[in-house]
Parts: structure tokens; sequence; C-alpha cells
């Protein structure tokens, strides 16, 4: 299906008509097959699967900064379901085709001036993405090689592992705040589960956008590494992950995260028009455009 039709289709439903992103059965090892690397590409997701080491990489190519507009969120979706059922994959490593950023998070324009009916479509997406990738079966590695902010940053707190590019320009977190909007309780709580809640209760209410150091000081991310060895090194890890039998391995992962997934799951609908009423408010859309504004203004 077309990433147009399928964005409709998630609108009218909530979900992906490819199955559902929670409580499937574990996955099965790959059959022993010959070496092969697959890829496949849509316009914003490029995805190689090196199906002897069963791994893929999912690269974020959506320039200029990957901002996770509802067609990056619709392949985005696409591409892990694709994985997900691949009996040939078992772990994802995850990272940016876009120098210097990893993804600059959730499109703005996405949620500025636009109808209901968009926001609504929109925000089904965001959570989608975060269903799906918290629940996945598979290893989920991000090798963080750029900035990382706001949705940048939970697309890599959704992930098991979180290996960042020791570049002192780069810098992560859940900078909601400083755009004059909240972080809603998912990501919050995705935070909490990575950093604890001191850490998450002051870095949220500051919007802090963390340089790479300090974010590996405060467990945002689990390792720092020099640039050109952070492919190697999500490599290597990925490698220590799959080195124990799935089944144990995704039980656990259910077992961390189900608390946290099912809130969204059953208070879903409820976030939608949470997410509807909060954009809408003119004193929010204002805060949005001055935001975008002072973007531009850095450049000239
Ligand atoms: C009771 C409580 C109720 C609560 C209810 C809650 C409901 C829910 C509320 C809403 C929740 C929303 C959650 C939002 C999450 C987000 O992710 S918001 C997005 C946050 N992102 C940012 O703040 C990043 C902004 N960008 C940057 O800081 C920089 O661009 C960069 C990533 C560091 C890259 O810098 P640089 O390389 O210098 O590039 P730029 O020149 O700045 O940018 C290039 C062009 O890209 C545009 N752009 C950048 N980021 C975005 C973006 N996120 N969306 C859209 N566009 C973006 C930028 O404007 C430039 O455009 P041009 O000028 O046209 O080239």
């Amino acid at each position: 299906m077309a990433a147009p039709a399928l964005a409709r289709c998630m609108a009218r439903t909530g979900v992906l008509p490819l199955g559902q992103a929670w409580g499937r059965a574990p996955r099965l090892p790959p059959s022993p097959l010959p070496a092969q690397r697959r890829a496949f590409s849509n316009n914003k997701v490029l995805v190689e699967l090196d199906e002897s080491a069963g791994v893929a990489t999912m690269k974020f190519k959506s320039p200029p900064v990957n901002s996770l507009s509802l067609d990056f969120l619709t392949e985005f979706c696409i591409s892990l379901e694709k994985l997900e059922n691949d009996r040939a994959c078992r772990g994802v490593i995850l990272t940016s085709a876009v120098p210097k950023i990893f993804s600059s998070g959730l499109d703005i324009t996405e949620m500025c001036g636009k109808s209901t009916e968009h926001y609504a479509e929109f925000w089904r997406a965001v959570q989608e993405m975060w269903l799906r990738l918290y629940s996945s079966n598979m290893v989920t590695v991000a090798a963080v090689n750029g900035s990382s902010p706001a949705g940048g940053c939970l697309i890599a707190l959704t992930c098991d592992y979180r290996i960042m590019a020791e570049n002192p320009k780069f810098s992560i977190g859940l900078n909601e705040a400083q755009l004059g909007i909240v972080a809603p309780f998912w990501f919050k709580d995705t935070f909490v589960n990575v950093v604890g809640h001191r850490v998450a209760e002051s870095s949220l209410q500051l919007g802090s956008l963390h340089s790479a150091p300090e974010a590996h000081r405060i467990g945002l991310v689990d390792e720092l590494v020099p640039e050109e060895k952070l492919k190697d090194r999500a490599t290597a890890v990925m490698q220590q992950w799959l080195a124990l039998p799935d089944h144990a391995r995704q039980l656990t992962k259910t077992m961390m995260r189900k608390a946290v997934l099912d809130r969204l799951v059953a208070h879903r609908e409820e976030d939608v028009q949470n997410f509807i009423s909060f954009i809408s408010k003119e004193s929010i859309q204002k805060s949005l455009r001055m935001y975008m504004e002072m973007l531009k203004k850095k450049k000239s």
C-alpha cells in the first residue's frame, strides 16, 4: 500500500493494517540460509538487512534534519513491520544517513495551522511509531550519530540500547518545554524508565538538551564512542544481545515495558483528543510559530 493510502488507513483505524504492534508471538531464529544481504528503501528510510547476522540497519534519510513528518512516520512503521515479520531479522540498528543530525524530532510544520483531522492523523502516526518500536520483539539499538532533540530523543529512548557519537556539538533530550509545549505522558514514562524519576523530572521541566558527555553521565545514553567507531560498536553490541535466546530476552522485555505500553493502548483515543485540544490553542500555535521563526533567524 502506498504511504498516503496507508496514512489514511492509519487515521481511520488508528493502527497500521499490517498486524498488531504489541502482544505478538515470540520470534523464531532465522533458518540457516547462505549469507545474504538485502536492501529496501522508500523515500525517507533506507533499510539494509544482513541475513547472515540477522541484523538490519534502518537509516533515516529525510534531509535537511530527519524531522518526523507524517510521511516519515508512515514509512518508518512500514519498514519496521516488514522487519518484524521477517524471520531472517532479529535485531535492528537505527541511525541517520543525514550528517550531524539523528532526528530533529516531530515535524513542527505538521503541528502548525492544520485541521483537527490532520492533527488526529499525525498524532496517531506518532503513537503508532512508538507502540511498534517500544514493543518490538527485535533487539533495537540506536546509533545516535547527530543531534537528537524531542521526538528524535524519544526514538533513541524507545530502543533497548543507545550508543552516541562523542561529538561535543551533538545534543539530545526532551526539550519540549523550551518550545512551550508539554511532552505527553508516554514520552515521560519512556524517559523515566531510562534515566529514573529525579533526572527525568528536572530535565523535562527545564526542557534540557544534554551534550553527549552529559547524556552519558545521566544515563540517557549507554555509551559514547568516537564517531568513526559508532557503526562497529553498534554491531558488536547487537551481537552480544543476540547471543541470548530470543524467547527469554523477549519475555523479559515485555515484562519491563508492558505497563507503559498498556497505558497508552488503554488511553489512545483520549491521548489523541488531548493532543488536538492542546495543539489547537492559539497560545501554543503562537509559541510554535515563534520557535520556527527563531530557527530560521538563527541561520541568517
Ligand atoms: C495536563 C497536561 C496535558 C498535556 C497534553 C499534551 C499533549 C501533547 C502536546 C504536544 C506534544 C508534542 C511533542 C513534540 C515533540 C517534538 O519533537 S517537537 C520538535 C522539537 N524539535 C526541536 O526543537 C528541534 C528544532 N531544530 C533544531 O534545533 C535544529 O534544526 C537542529 C535539529 C539542531 C539542526 O540544526 P541545523 O543543522 O543548524 O539546521 P537548521 O538550519 O536549524 O534547520 C534546517 C531546516 O530544518 C527546519 N527544521 C528544523 N527542525 C525542524 C522540525 N522539528 N520540524 C520542522 N522543521 C524543522 C528548520 O526550520 C530549517 O528550515 P529552513 O529554514 O526552511 O531551511
